[in-house]
């Protein structure tokens, strides 16, 4: 360290004590002045520096620099003749400069620090994060805009290498290839999305001193903008929702404006986007008012609501909605039903149940109620049949039961516990019915589910068939059919490759086929191949006597049907219903039976002769011409039985099948109403 001697306490003596005062590579030795109360004599005191009022009183000590201040010239070469040549001896003008700089300096320095203030206030308060590092990667500054998204203090971090601030930092790549890297996504180390732009520093002189990065944190806008996605995709799906739907749609604003229709409202009303969107909600209405003005008046929804939109006077079904969000109306939407296609629908729905009734094979022989020798001879006959694989053809007119045998002829084979299928063949047209009994591969024609569909036949595979009404199969299908009964397999429509198929067929007809041979109607040949177990379901009217017994079934099951309680039918009343023809057979005197039950009071218990329909109960017919078919004449024994069988049954079930109580009620012996009951089958 350099050791100085200051010549002068003056005003230039001070300015030189207190510029060595701030450097650290000269330490002063003395001040001098024959003024021991100079102004820098007076500081050197407060310093503890030695002080005197003679330079020579330091001649001989190690002195490296003298300098001497303004106004004490006079000394100047005597210390320089003196002092060893080593010694520099500044004059006091030139001290008196270093003094002007030195204020110099500290006005820069404070100017500086000022500036380096202002700098690191607006450093501080821009929105952007800010981190500095000088050209040893290390950390200069972290606005706190930094400090905030990176969650650290820039007081853990100044000085220390960036990678321990942000191991991720590209900070060291700027520095090392000196190029700029503007507005680039990046994620930071703490899972902050972040735009940063990094910029190296270099000086006027070309110098690299460090580099810095600037970024914006973009998480909360990248999330918007996410959210702002999600949105749009649900707009394009509820948009394409609703340009997909077949029902037509129409969207009015809150004011009334057509907002949004569909390609369905398009095909129904006729009118286009361009006659709708913008316009009012009145304005595509041919008859009754809009529902949509309606709905917005009173926020409430409408439902069903019969009108005619459009050029053409479409007549449709509306259903309008108010749509309110947040307590607020926004409009509303209206959802149109053509009501042809409803009618077409309806009247569709109504033909394929009709005619395909794939059911479930619900009754068994127990269900068959009738004890006359008739019906007695056909159970016998079915329950034969159901045991072997025969087609079974059932015969009678209609309404007699013929599909309750085939139910039990299922249900009493092997095949019961597989599906039973029942095809009215006279309900379905004969494309329809080709291809729902024997299938069809896809593209066989316009319409055909992809990938083909099973026919009956293969559904009913292992199971049973019922050809309801097969006497009026058109001669076509009856070539078809006969096909498939020979060979014991199907070919799909549209197909070659025929499919084996294992069904027991059971046929039914009220049609004389043999007369419908000889008119040439019904093929010969199937006949034969269906006719080879045939039996025939007696008609009520041939088995009067079974009358009582499937009035109290009815009742029954009506009771059961309809919650009702009625006990039984008068004497009366049944000898009304006895004199009656049945043309319609059991499923008349089901209706018949039914409808008394509905006129019947609650209370009352038994179903008289004024439940009954005019129709009926006026029939002053003799029920005995009635107990034969078409009122024949039989043998009066004959004539005589089937009255005391039908007498007797009702009596008996009268009496709830109490036998005593039968016998009191007939006046003969409970050993003769045994015998009766036997004879008649009566139990
Ligand atoms: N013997 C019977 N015992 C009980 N109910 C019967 C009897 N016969 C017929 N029925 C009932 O009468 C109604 C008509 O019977 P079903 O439909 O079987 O007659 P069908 O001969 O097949 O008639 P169609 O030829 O018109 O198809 C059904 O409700 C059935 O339950």
């Amino acid at each position: 360290m350099k050791q100085v001697l200051i010549v002068g306490g003056g005003k230039g003596g001070t300015a030189l004590f207190n510029l060595l005062q701030a450097t650290s590579r000269m330490s002063i030795k003395a001040v001098v002045d024959s003024d021991l109360n100079a102004p820098a004599i007076q500081l050197a005191k407060n310093a503890g520096i030695p002080v005197s009022a003679n330079w020579k009183d330091w001649i001989f000590e190690e002195i490296d620099i003298v300098l001497e201040a303004t106004g004490v010239e006079e000394v100047l070469d005597e210390i320089i003749d003196v002092r060893p040549r080593k010694t520099v001896v500044v004059p006091g003008a030139v001290a008196n400069i270093i003094s002007e700089l030195l204020y110099e300096k500290e006005y820069l320095v404070e100017k500086v620090k000022s500036q380096a203030n202002r700098l690191e206030l607006i450093l501080n308060h821009i929105h952007d994060g800010m981190i500095v590092i000088d050209k040893n990667e290390k950390v200069e500054l972290l606005n706190k805009r930094a400090e905030r998204i990176l969650n650290k203090n820039e007081s853990d971090y100044k000085g220390k290498h960036i990678f321990e601030l942000l191991p991720s930092s590209r900070l060291p790549n700027v520095l090392k290839s000196q190029r700029r890297e503007l507005n680039q996504k990046t994620i930071l180390d703490n899972g902050k999305k972040v735009i940063s732009t990094r910029i190296p520093i270099i000086s006027k002189t070309g110098d690299l001193v460090g580099a810095f990065a600037v970024f914006k944190d973009i998480t909360e806008v990248v999330k918007l903008a996410e959210e702002n996605t999600d949105l749009n995709e649900i707009k394009t799906m509820l948009e394409a929702i609703i340009k997909s739907s077949d029902e037509a749609i129409s969207v009015v604003d809150e004011k009334g404006n057509g907002l949004i229709i569909n390609p369905a409202y398009t095909r129904i009303t006729g009118l286009a986007e361009a006659d709708v969107i913008g316009k009012p909600a009145t304005v595509d209405i041919a008859e009754g008012e809009s529902m949509h003005l309606k709905v917005l008046e009173t926020r409430r929804a409408v439902r069903g609501v019969h009108m005619k939109v459009g050029p053409h006077n479409k007549e449709v079904i509306v259903n309008v909605a108010p749509i309110i969000v947040q307590g607020k109306i926004k409009g509303s939407v209206g959802v149109l039903h053509d009501v042809s296609e409803i009618q077409l629908l309806t009247k569709e729905l109504k033909r394929a149940r009709q005619i395909i009734r794939n059911l479930e094979a619900r009754y068994t022989f127990d269900d068959i109620i009738g004890t006359s020798s008739e019906m007695k001879l056909a159970l016998e006959q079915a329950k034969v049949g159901a045991k072997t694989p025969a087609i079974v053809l059932l015969r009678g007119e209609s309404g007699t039961g013929k599909e309750l045998f085939a139910h039990a002829i299922h249900n009493e084979s092997d095949r019961k516990h597989n599906k039973f299928i029942r095809v009215n063949c006279a309900a379905l047209s004969e494309s329809l019915l080709e291809s729902e009994l024997f299938g069809y591969e896809e593209g066989a024609f316009t319409g055909a589910k992809t990938g083909g569909k099973k026919g009956f036949f293969e559904e009913a595979n292992g199971g049973s068939i019922f050809l309801d009404e097969i006497g009026e199969l058109s001669l076509t299908m009856q070539a078809k059919l006969l096909r498939v009964l020979q060979e014991k397999e199907v070919v799909r429509v549209g197909g070659s490759t025929p499919i084996s198929i294992d069904v027991r067929v059971i046929a039914a007809t009220n049609v004389n086929l043999e007369k419908a041979i000889m008119n040439r109607s019904f093929r010969e040949d199937l006949y034969y191949r269906i006719n080879k177990l045939p039996i025939t379901v007696p008609a009520i009217k041939e088995r009067i006597s079974d009358l009582p017994e499937l009035i109290q079934h009815i009742i029954y099951k009506m009771n059961n049907e309809y919650g009702r309680d009625v006990e039984r039918i008068s004497m009366k009343a049944t000898e009304q219903l006895m004199k009656y023809h049945w043309p319609g057979n059991v499923r008349e005197l089901e209706n018949v039976v039914s409808r008394a039950m509905i006129f019947m009071d609650n209370t009352e218990k038994v179903l008289d002769v004024e439940h009954l329909p005019n129709t009926i109960s006026n029939k002053q017919e003799d029920a005995f011409v009635n107990v034969t078919a078409e009122g024949d004449i039989v043998k009066l024994q004959d004539a005589l039985d089937i009255y005391e069988k039908q007498y007797i049954n009702m009596v008996f079930q009268r009496c709830n099948k109490n036998k005593t109580k039968t016998a009191k009620e007939l006046q003969i012996s409970v050993r003769n109403l045994y015998y009766k009951l036997d004879k008649y089958n009566l139990e």
